[in-house]
């Protein structure tokens, strides 16, 4: 096993369009042990879809190395992606929206239908299964997002901006939730988000990028992340004051005030 389970080195993303190469991510580098949680946090528009799409395996027109247990990502895999509209199908029901990750993985087998129902019954949908997510709250149809993901018993799970349309309470739910999951998992997670909080509250490793062309521009190592009763004890919100500082200091470097 490499010593960094996610390792990234000089990653340079550029898209071409109508002729001009607009520069996406520029020299961007990070590392994430095996079993950490990692979030991403910066500016609209720095690159971390960019990033994302990139660990995920959906692009792979890029210059540098990116390595995911010493594996160049190909998509699939042991990665899981969970999307920012959770990408759920309005036309299936929450089972065979959880169905259809394992499915396009061509992995459902009828053994595979024990494993769906442990997931939904650990998340607390199995009495939602037949329900459509039309029919499910903000915070429900976020829970079938990551069901789906959990099914393909991934080691890192990729969420970007996952909770960003839920209200507050919801968002603080689901934020102890995720942390309960990789209590009992160990997963691997590494997380985009603009909240502050949600940043302070589940990342171990919390990467600040710089405004486009990203490139990751400090590591802070939080050693807080995980536990439940976190939020509003002192040092979460000093934590959470010195990164607030730190982001409007780079936004202000950046715009040369
Ligand atoms: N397919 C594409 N073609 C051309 N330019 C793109 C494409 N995708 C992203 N970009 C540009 O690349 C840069 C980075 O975009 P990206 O979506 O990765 O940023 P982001 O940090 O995820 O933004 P946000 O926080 O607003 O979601 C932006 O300038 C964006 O306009």
């Amino acid at each position: 096993m490499p010593a960094n389970y996610l390792s990234v080195k000089d990653l340079q993303v550029a898209y071409l369009q109508k002729g001009k190469t607009i520069k996406a991510l520029d020299a961007v580098d990070l590392s994430l042990s095996q079993g950490k949680t990692g979030v991403i946090i910066g500016p609209s528009g720095c690159g971390k879809s960019t990033l994302f799409n990139v660990l995920a395996g959906l692009n792979q027109d890029y210059v540098g190395q990116v390595l995911i247990d010493g594996k160049v990502p190909q998509g699939g895999g042991e990665t899981a992606l969970i999307l920012q509209d959770y990408g759920l199908l309005p036309w299936k029901t929450v089972w065979d929206n959880v169905v259809l990750g394992l499915q396009l993985r061509g992995k459902a087998t009828p053994e595979m239908q024990g494993q769906v129902e442990r997931v939904l019954d650990k998340l607390g949908l199995l009495s939602l299964a037949k329900r459509y997510p039309a029919q499910l709250s903000g915070g429900q149809r976020q829970r079938v997002a990551i069901a789906r993901a959990l099914v393909l018993e991934p080691k890192l799970l990729l969420m970007d901006e996952p909770f960003s349309s839920l209200d507050a309470l919801t968002r603080e739910e689901i934020q102890d939730f995720l942390l309960e999951i990789w209590q009992e998992t160990k997963l691997t997670i590494l997380l985009i988000t603009h909240n502050i909080e949600e940043a302070v509250f589940l990342g171990q490793q919390i990467f600040v990028m710089s405004p486009g062309p990203g490139r990751v521009i400090q590591v802070v190592t939080n050693e807080m992340a995980g536990d439940h009763e976190l939020r509003g004890k002192l040092p979460f919100l000093e934590m959470c004051s010195s990164l607030r500082s730190l982001l409007h200091r780079r936004e202000k470097y950046v715009a040369g005030i």
